[in-house]
């Protein structure tokens, strides 16, 4: 009996495309004036520190942090520090409108009628929590926040890492196999299922990676008991 969903982000409630060609090209290209203006700040300081500890750089001026985030950015490391910015760069372009969060018309209805049957929702992505809640506070489908009873984010922990799953479902107070994690990735749904999760995996593009889980190509095509 499932008593609460967990979702991922990219891939699973929005595209792939708007993430890389949107999301990620804007940070790229802000970043590096934002941290210039206010590397003083002490939000925007603390991740630096936190970026300079990561990369084992101690000593790295602004100017190099920024060379070590962009090289991130390409990579599409899921470093905290680098989420947490890009998060904070991403606020200015959704509330100057250069773009809305994209979120499949599919996942917009399919969270609204789970919310509707009494399910408790919450977002696990590699996104910082600020830049979950801008994306559905902004998102095509107008602000889709309400629906959601909390974020979770690296801060927990990996992805892909079976641990995660358990202290989300501790902080839930609910058993893992009482919540639903929906998730492009296998990886990801393989440390899921470890914690006891169950599982759907989205297969919205051709050639995915696919392993044990059951698939759906939208929302409307997951069924579970609950
Ligand atoms: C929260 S929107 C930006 C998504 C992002 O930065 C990312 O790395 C995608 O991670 P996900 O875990 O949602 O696949
Ligand atoms: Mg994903």
């Amino acid at each position: 009996m499932i008593r609460a969903i967990v979702t991922d982000i990219e891939g699973t409630t929005g595209s792939i495309r708007f993430v890389h060609q949107v999301l990620f090209p804007y940070a790229r290209q802000h970043l590096g004036d934002f941290l210039r203006e206010n590397a003083e700040r002490a939000d925007v300081a603390e991740q630096i520190a936190a970026t300079r500890a990561l990369a084992e750089a101690p000593e790295a001026s602004v100017e190099g942090v920024i060379a070590i985030l962009e090289g991130w950015i390409d990579a599409d490391r899921k470093a905290t520090p680098l989420k947490a910015l890009q998060g904070m760069v991403w606020a200015r372009g959704y509330e100057a409108g250069d773009f809305t969060g994209h979120v499949y018309p599919d996942a917009v209805k399919g969270l609204r009628d789970w919310k509707e049957r009494g399910l408790s929702l919450y977002v696990y992505s590699s996104g910082s929590i600020q830049a979950q809640k801008l994306l559905f506070g902004h998102s095509d489908g107008g602000d889709l926040t309400p629906w959601f009873a909390g974020y979770f984010d690296t801060t927990t922990g990996p992805k892909q890492e079976a641990d995660s799953y358990r202290r989300i479902a501790g902080q839930l107070g609910i058993p893992g196999a009482e919540i639903l994690f929906l998730s492009d990735v296998v990886a990801e749904l393989d440390a899921a299922a470890a914690a006891d999760f169950q599982t759907w995996q989205l297969v919205r593009e051709p050639n995915m990676v696919t392993g044990d889980h059951p698939q759906a190509s939208r929302f409307d095509e997951i069924s579970f008991s609950g």
